[in-house]
């Protein structure tokens, strides 16, 4: 072979090398810059996952996915800032299907098309929530967010046609789940197979499974068992409800943590025995905290068939509502064994009014207060149909087209009721519910 023939042939060859490299990877560049992608998916949450990105420079990505082979749009998801890491959230997954996605910088593919398939449902996670039953009907919009009451536990978001559309599976009974403002589960568990609602875990954690609080009995300010309820208040703080052991009996209180679980405040019933009755020796029972417009809390002191306000900075009881309470009001309105105190949409106070033996049917109650005159003014009484009474537990919460979404709990079923108290629909679940809490949105980055 001439010479000149030998450089010929070597010189094609890396021409073919080049090409063929920057065809199946893209450019030398671009190759460099992936440094590792994870896609985290798995049956306790099959409907949502985490793409790890890992740079080998600081930089902004976006992430195009769609089910693999379709010819849908591809949706895109962004972040905002530059780093090393990023950890996208994909949300309203479908199971058991094969996605396609490609990460990019500046509009340009850096990963090249990659593939991951979504894990399958459990079928006992479909089971609890009678996948295939209709229930709810003609809802035009909005979102249900509860929990089975077993161990291992199951959290659910249906959307308004009653379909899944996110849930997470834990080795823990769930006794208690809120979406925060910032669109996360915040939930206590309990680990010891306690009975009623006290738990030993406090969790926050997005939508796509990272974990953004955990906190467990023993650590930090989390000194006694927390039960029924949690909140979020505007400063980030959690805000509980706890148990005291004092003077040989139980005293409910609350307790308020920064947002990383020191103890920064902390308030007991034990301080008001003055509005106990003499004759009074149970457990006070705070079954619900709600952080009021002004930043108080509003309680529900279930054995009392009393709701507070108290004040969230010297802890003083601002009012009294209920029988025996320093409010002005009607008595047929008076309650018992009522839950899920809180402020409604229109500013009333609303409370699910379980009933007793005495009155074996549950109902629904809204009071307009008066703090300066300390009147409570009745503004809705309704009946829960009799079939759904619901001795304990249980919820209500007034939606956006000012009708009630309803929880009785005992007989696992929520409900949509008109104010007349006409059931508009019901959807049944296998087992108990303790609430359901109603969302205006879920998944607000990708819609
Ligand atoms: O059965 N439970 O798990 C249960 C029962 C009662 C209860 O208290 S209540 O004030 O919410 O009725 C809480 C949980």
């Amino acid at each position: 072979m001439k010479p000149y023939y030998f450089y010929l042939y070597i010189l094609l060859f890396f021409l073919c090398a080049l090409v063929s490299s920057s065809c199946t990877k893209g450019t030398q560049q671009d190759d460099t810059l992936i440094a590792q992608v994870k896609v985290l998916n798995d049956e306790n949450s099959a409907l949502s996952a985490r793409i790890i990105i890992e740079l080998t420079r600081s930089d902004i990505v976006s992430l195009r996915y769609r089910i693999k082979g379709s010819e849908e749009n591809w949706k895109t998801v962004s972040t905002e800032k530059s780093l090393f890491k990023h950890r996208i959230p994909l949300l309203d997954l479908l199971e058991n299907t094969d996605y396609e996605f490609d990460v990019l910088i500046n509009g340009k593919s850096v990963s090249g098309l990659r593939n991951f398939t979504t894990a399958k449902i459990p079928q006992w996670v479909k089971d609890f929530y009678n996948s295939n039953d209709e229930g709810i009907v003609n809802q035009p919009e909005g979102y249900f967010l509860f929990s089975n009451m077993t161990s291992p536990s199951c959290t659910y978001v249906l959307d308004h046609h009653g379909q899944l559309v996110w849930y997470r599976i834990g080795p823990n009974v769930v006794k208690s789940v809120h979406m925060t403002d910032d669109h996360a589960i915040l939930m206590i568990e309990d680990e010891n197979k306690t009975s009623y609602a006290d738990g030993n875990i406090v969790i926050k954690c997005t939508l796509a499974g990272d974990t953004l609080f955990y906190g467990k009995l023993g650590n930090k300010g989390f000194d006694q068992m927390v039960h029924h309820d949690l909140k979020q208040n505007n400063a980030g703080n959690y805000v509980l409800i706890t148990n005291t052991f004092k003077d040989g009996r139980i005293w409910d209180g609350l307790v308020q943590w920064s947002s990383s679980g020191s103890k920064i405040w902390e308030w007991n019933t034990s301080e008001f025995k003055t509005y106990f009755p003499s004759s009074f020796e149970e457990q006070p029972w705070i079954n619900s905290v709600f952080i009021d417009q002004d930043d108080n809390y509003l309680i529900s002191l279930r054995a009392l068939h009393q709701v507070w306000k108290v004040d969230s900075k010297n802890g003083a009881v601002i009012w009294r509502l209920g029988e025996n309470g320093d409010l002005a009001m009607d008595h047929l309105s008076e309650f018992v064994f009522q839950h899920y105190a809180h402020r409604n949409h229109k500013g009333d106070i609303m409370v699910f009014d379980n009933g007793h033996a005495k009155r074996p049917y549950s109902r629904v109650l809204a009071f307009e207060i008066d703090e300066r005159l300390k009147v409570a003014k009745t503004k809705l009484v309704v009946n829960v149909p009799y079939p759904y009474y619901s001795a304990i537990m249980g919820s209500v919460i007034l939606m956006n087209d000012n009708s009630l979404l309803v929880t009785s709990s005992t007989t696992g079923t929520f409900m949509k009721l008109d104010l007349t108290g006409k059931l508009l629909w019901k959807k049944k679940v296998n087992g108990m519910l303790y609430r359901v809490e109603y969302l205006d949105a879920f998944n607000d980055m990708q819609r």
